[in-house]
């Protein structure tokens, strides 16, 4: 049989720096929601078994309804509350998700992700056990120290954005979560933290790109509707072009 993998998608949040009414991974870009666009390239995706839907106790009906049904995404096997924090979440995923090889854990505001990234990372994670998406830092970045001064320039050919999905053999990611939560912890802002405090297994980078924002703030919406608009124009033009080849051949 072959590996079985499973994508958590994080829609749980409250989305408090984009300061909207309505969540920001319902917000609509291009007449559809943020949270569709992440979730119809995990249904597309031809390798990919399943997917976990974690959201609001108050979101779930309207995720199951108006996203999963509407747009047929068959491949959501359980749409479920997610934590109080992002690895919270994260957490109820792992549990509601216990017999599989490989967990793709992804941001729902995440609406710009591809079939390439996903298979850059499959590839990375057979090979590795832990890999996150990102990409190579663009400006050099500088280390503040508490009073606001700078204390360190990292070499910034070693400095990478990190985005998701951030990719790992199941059973590493739920030892590591399991013993973190015995334990006292810092600010965890993503999934490879966590891996990275066990100190087991090393997290490989993986070329995201650069068009893979997370909606986070109001700008980063426009910029996503810039991006999403031009896919999808060119999208329908060769659907457009292959109904028209079909019928002249
Ligand atoms: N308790 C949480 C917090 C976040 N997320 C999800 O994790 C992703 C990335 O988190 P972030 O951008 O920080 O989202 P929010 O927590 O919603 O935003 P903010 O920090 O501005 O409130 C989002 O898809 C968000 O819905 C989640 O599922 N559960
Ligand atoms: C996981 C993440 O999207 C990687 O960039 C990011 O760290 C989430 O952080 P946030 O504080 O929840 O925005």
């Amino acid at each position: 049989m072959g590996e079985k993998c499973t994508a958590i998608v994080l829609a749980a949040g409250q989305g408090k720096r984009m300061k909207t009414k309505i969540q920001k991974q319902f917000l609509s870009i291009q007449g559809h929601p943020v949270l569709y666009y992440s979730l119809r390239c995990f249904q597309e995706c031809e390798w990919m078994d399943e997917i976990i839907l974690v959201t609001g106790q108050e979101s779930l009906e309207y995720c199951r309804k108006e996203i999963v049904e509407k747009y047929q995404i068959t491949k959501v096997a359980k749409i479920i509350p997610g934590g109080k924090e992002r690895y919270d979440s994260v957490y109820q995923g792992l549990l509601a998700c216990a017999d599989t090889d490989y967990v793709f854990v992804h941001d729902g505001a995440r609406p710009m992700i591809t079939e390439d990234i996903l298979d850059r990372a499959f590839a990375a994670v057979r090979e590795c056990g832990a890999c996150v998406v990102g990409v190579p830092s663009k400006d050099t970045v500088k280390v503040a120290d508490s009073e606001g001064y700078v204390s360190e320039t990292p070499s910034r050919e070693l400095v990478w954005n990190v985005q998701t999905p951030q990719v790992f053999s199941y059973n590493i990611l739920r030892e590591a979560h399991e013993n973190i939560r015995k334990r006292k912890m810092h600010l965890i802002t993503d999934d490879a933290m966590v891996v990275e405090q066990e100190g087991r297994c090393k997290v490989k980078l993986v070329l995201g790109s650069y068009e893979n924002i997370k909606i986070t703030t109001p700008e980063d919406l426009e910029i996503a509707d810039i991006i999403i608009k031009n896919r999808e124009f060119r999208k329908n033009e060769e659907k457009q072009k292959k109904t028209c080849k079909s019928i002249l051949t």
